[in-house]
């Protein structure tokens, strides 16, 4: 399940062979394996490899097999015949008679070798008996997947993975690979078998616990794959194991060096045998390793490989309980650095001559200490470690940790030797409570947030030389990452960040061509635990995707007033859309700028007031035009003097319509809790029909065709001491509502009248500012403080987005 960045054009190119492992839980039974065949058809290409394990609980149903054997049990024969009927049952579900009789041939012989090995010799035969779960499951999933979708053929992987001894597991690379390319078909889909091999005399041998997972990567590392998906029962990894955290996040991006930190230390998912074959250093290339759940598909997982510096800010927490601690002054030797290699530890420290084991491991390290005459001290321990990349090196954090396991009062700290973590040893096991705690105090249980800014005009250009330094000082912005630019044409999307310091170069060097499709593609599957996208376009084409953003769970900040202001169904669709998903829609300045006019209205709403009026000056440019017009210099010289300013939409004539006044009082009506659209509001257009349809640079050029209108309006205001003001008022009547913009005469002291140019006006009457209406007043339009209401937006979005906890659907780990 490699990710897709269509977007960014090397790894479009790239075409590689992706192994795709499903576990016993995604083949536990026939709805399983229908499921996995909606994976298959959905993520595998022809020369792709999958690997599997037993279906379900097969491989444990043989081992009980093989102890009813040992015991001579006889309940042995009806427990053969119960896995051979679920077996059957699996074929009869999903195959054709013809296609399934084959496998019920087979079976039948392999039932007949079982029961013959069971019976005379289970214990010389114990590994064959095991194969045969890999063994029925490769062999159903490739008939079903030859019978539903596309040729498949099925490897065992006894035919050419030797290795060195079922203890280490070591492969023989050369001669397992040189076995393994021969039995490739072209244009097939391969099945081969998890769990199992050879050793190099040709005897079948598993590879143990999650060998399956294991097999999956060195097949990887045979085909040179550049992708290895475990498809499981968990969506992915976890900064925690989230049965018992409930803040834990998804850890979408791992680099491989802190992963297998994680499996050394006891994930539940990630093992430290299965990293191995991803870093066999005669890969051309770093694999990727997803973990990706069978049962929600399209849920993004975790992916570990390699990755730039956001991916090595990731931290997680992990306890092992029930450990011993051995001590000895012969661990201090070079001797037993050599003799530890056959043990499985969990730390050692030959310095102060110390290991950490399971306790099952127990018996076979201190029998072997004894055998060599040493005196050892045995101490029942458990760990509790912060895992993150080089966090062993930054005191801050060793602080953090320090602090948070206090109170379990460690008896030491080790830093593991590759930096990658730091561990309490504590004399008791690590509760729930105190994980929870570590966790709170390392990762802050804050989420990883992406950002997309869209327009890089005005607005977005000051918006993005504002944002380093918000990015610095907001504590919730702390993980908040710019991820993506969009102009109208080209994009530039990167993962792994953008410094936004070097935005605007950054994007004029880089951005490629893109277009809706693969803009949406990127934004589904993007690697962050939230997206945000701050809309600083005036385009309506683009506030058209807030349905798709919000279907994706994707958050918007907008400045854009397009959707806010679109047509009652779409409006209300976009909103419920919203709320299903749990997006953010913030559009503070599509209304007043930075001015907190949405803000108040939403809160007199919430807390149970009734609006009765909204009145007032809404346009920035309007205001600054009619304020400052005295008829000395043109009407058309100053609006253009506006439009240098930032103040005038792109095509200025959206303000001299009246549509951008429409627009804003809509927005406000609706926060009211009114429902209505742009056509129940008049206006009054001030563009003459002769400059309404011309290009904006011809409505320019041509713009002193304005001047009379206006010296006209200003002399016949003037004459009976009034002023001309451009008016927005939403009013409750006894038949609804009345609303109206217009161009308006108002006596030289209205409250509307005497403005600091550029000042927006909002005069709200209600139930309880009703003699003595709210009044809110500011600048109301403008760079800084357009761009300075979006950051406000965006810090309100990122509080909110850092106290949501998302819950986290838990099969079970197999
Ligand atoms: N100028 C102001 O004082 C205020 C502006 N706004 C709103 O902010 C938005 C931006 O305004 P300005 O920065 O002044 O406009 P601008 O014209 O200076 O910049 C807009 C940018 O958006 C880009 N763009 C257009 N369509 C696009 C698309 N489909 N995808 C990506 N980029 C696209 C344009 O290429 C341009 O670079 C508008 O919606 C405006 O109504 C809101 C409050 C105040
Ligand atoms: N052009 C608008 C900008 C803000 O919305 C205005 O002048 O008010």
């Amino acid at each position: 399940m490699s990710r897709v960045n269509p977007v960014h054009t090397e790894q479009a190119n790239a075409i590689s062979t992706n192994v795709h492992k499903f576990g016993g839980s995604s083949l536990a039974d026939s709805a399983c394996i229908k499921r996995v065949l909606t994976i298959v058809r959905r993520h595998c290409k022809k020369d792709d490899l999958i690997v599997v394990s037993a279906n379900g609980d097969t491989t444990d149903t043989l081992f009980a097999l093989f102890e009813l054997a040992e015991a001579h049990d006889e309940a042995l024969s009806s427990a053969i015949e119960s896995l051979k009927l679920s077996q059957l049952k699996l074929i009869r579900e999903l195959l054709s008679i013809e296609s399934g009789q084959p496998l019920i041939e087979a079976l039948d012989a392999d039932i007949k070798q079982l029961t013959f090995w069971l019976l005379n010799q289970p214990q010389q035969f114990t590994n064959q008996i095991l194969a045969f779960g890999e063994v029925w499951s490769a062999r159903l999933l490739s008939a079903y997947i030859s019978q539903e979708y596309t040729a498949s053929y099925t490897i065992d992987a006894r035919d050419y993975l030797i290795v060195d001894d079922a203890k280490h597991c070591q492969v023989q690379y050369e001669a397992s690979q040189q076995q393994f390319n021969q039995l490739l078909e072209d244009q097939k889909l391969a099945v081969i078998t998890g769990y199992i091999g050879k050793d190099s005399k040709g005897e079948a041998i598993t590879l143990g616990r999650n060998g399956s997972d294991y097999s999956a990567t060195i097949v990887a590392a045979l085909a040179q794959a550049k992708n290895v998906t475990l498809w499981t029962d968990v969506d992915g990894i976890y900064s925690a194991d989230p049965r018992v955290v409930p803040n834990a996040r998804k850890l979408h991006r791992l680099p491989n060096e802190v992963a297998k930190e994680l499996g050394r230390l006891g994930n539940p998912v990630l093992h430290a045998k299965t990293l191995k074959p991803l870093s066999f250093e005669q890969l051309p290339h770093t694999v990727h390793l997803h973990v990706a759940s069978s049962f929600a598909p399209e849920v993004l997982g975790s992916e570990i490989g390699s990755f730039g510096e956001i991916a090595k800010q990731e931290l997680s927490v992990t306890r092992l309980n029930d450990l011993l601690l051995i001590e000895s002054e012969f661990l201090k030797t070079e001797q037993a650095k050599i003799a530890f290699e056959q043990f499985s530890v969990e730390q050692i420290d030959h310095e102060l001559g110390f290991v950490v084991v399971q306790q099952h491991t127990q018996q076979q390290v201190t029998d072997w200490l004894a055998s060599s005459n040493v005196q050892v001290r045995v101490t029942p321990i458990a760990l509790v470690a912060a895992v993150g990349h080089n966090i062993a090196q930054q005191g801050n954090m060793f602080a953090r940790f320090k602090r948070a396991t206090k109170s379990a009062k460690p008896l030491r700290f080790i830093q593991s030797s590759n930096n990658h973590s730091i561990i309490a040893v504590l004399k008791e096991n690590c509760t729930i409570e105190l994980l929870n705690r570590v966790h709170h105090a390392m990762t802050k249980d804050a989420r990883h947030i992406g950002l997309v800014v869209a327009g890089l005009g005005n607005i977005g250009e000051v918006f993005l030389s504002m944002l380093p330094e918000q990015l610095s000082r907001h504590h919730s912005l702390e993980n908040t990452y710019l991820v993506g630019l969009l102009g109208s044409k080209k994009a530039l999307i990167r993962d792994d960040g953008i410094n936004p310091a070097l935005a605007k170069a950054l994007y004029e060097q880089h951005a490629n061509d893109y277009d809706k499709a693969a803009l949406m593609e990127w934004l589904g599957n993007h690697p962050y635990d939230e997206l945000i996208v701050v809309d600083l376009t005036p385009s309506e084409e683009f506030s058209d995707y807030y349905q798709e953003f919000f279907a994706k769970g994707i958050h918007v900040i907008g400045a854009n007033k397009w959707a806010a202001s679109a047509d009652t169904p779409q409006y209300n669709r976009l909103l419920s859309t919203a709320s299903e998903t749990g997006s953010l829609w913030y559009g503070n300045t599509t209304v007043g700028a930075g001015l907190p006019v949405n803000y108040a209205l939403n809160d007199l709403a919430r807390s149970g007031d009734k609006v009765i009026e909204i009145s007032g000056i809404f346009s920035g440019t309007l205001s600054w035009l009619f304020e400052s017009y005295d008829a000395s210099v043109p009407f058309s010289t100053l609006l253009k003097d506006a439009r240098n300013q930032g103040l005038t939409e792109p095509d200025p004539r959206e303000d001299l319509s009246g549509k951008d006044v429409q627009r804003k009082l809509l927005i406000l009506a609706r926060l009211a809790g009114f429902e209505l659209s742009l056509s129940d509001i008049s206006v009054q257009n001030l563009v003459p029909e002769a400059l309404q349809t011309i290009s904006i640079d011809e409505f320019l050029a041509r713009c002193e065709e304005l001047d009379d209108y206006f010296e006209q309006a200003f002399s016949d205001a003037k004459a009976q001491n009034q002023c001309i003001r451009y008016v927005a008022k939403f009013a409750k009547t006894s038949a609804g509502y009345k609303a109206e913009v217009c161009l308006a005469q108002l006596g030289l002291s209205h409250a509307f009248a005497s403005l600091t140019p550029c000042d927006n006006i909002f005069q709200i009457k209600s139930q309880w500012y009703h003699d003595n209406p709210l009044i809110i007043r500011g600048p109301g339009a403008g760079r800084e403080v357009t761009a300075g209401g979006v950051h406000s937006d965006l810090v309100v979005a990122c509080q909110t987005l850092n106290k949501k906890s998302k819950p986290v659907e838990i099969r079970g780990i197999n």
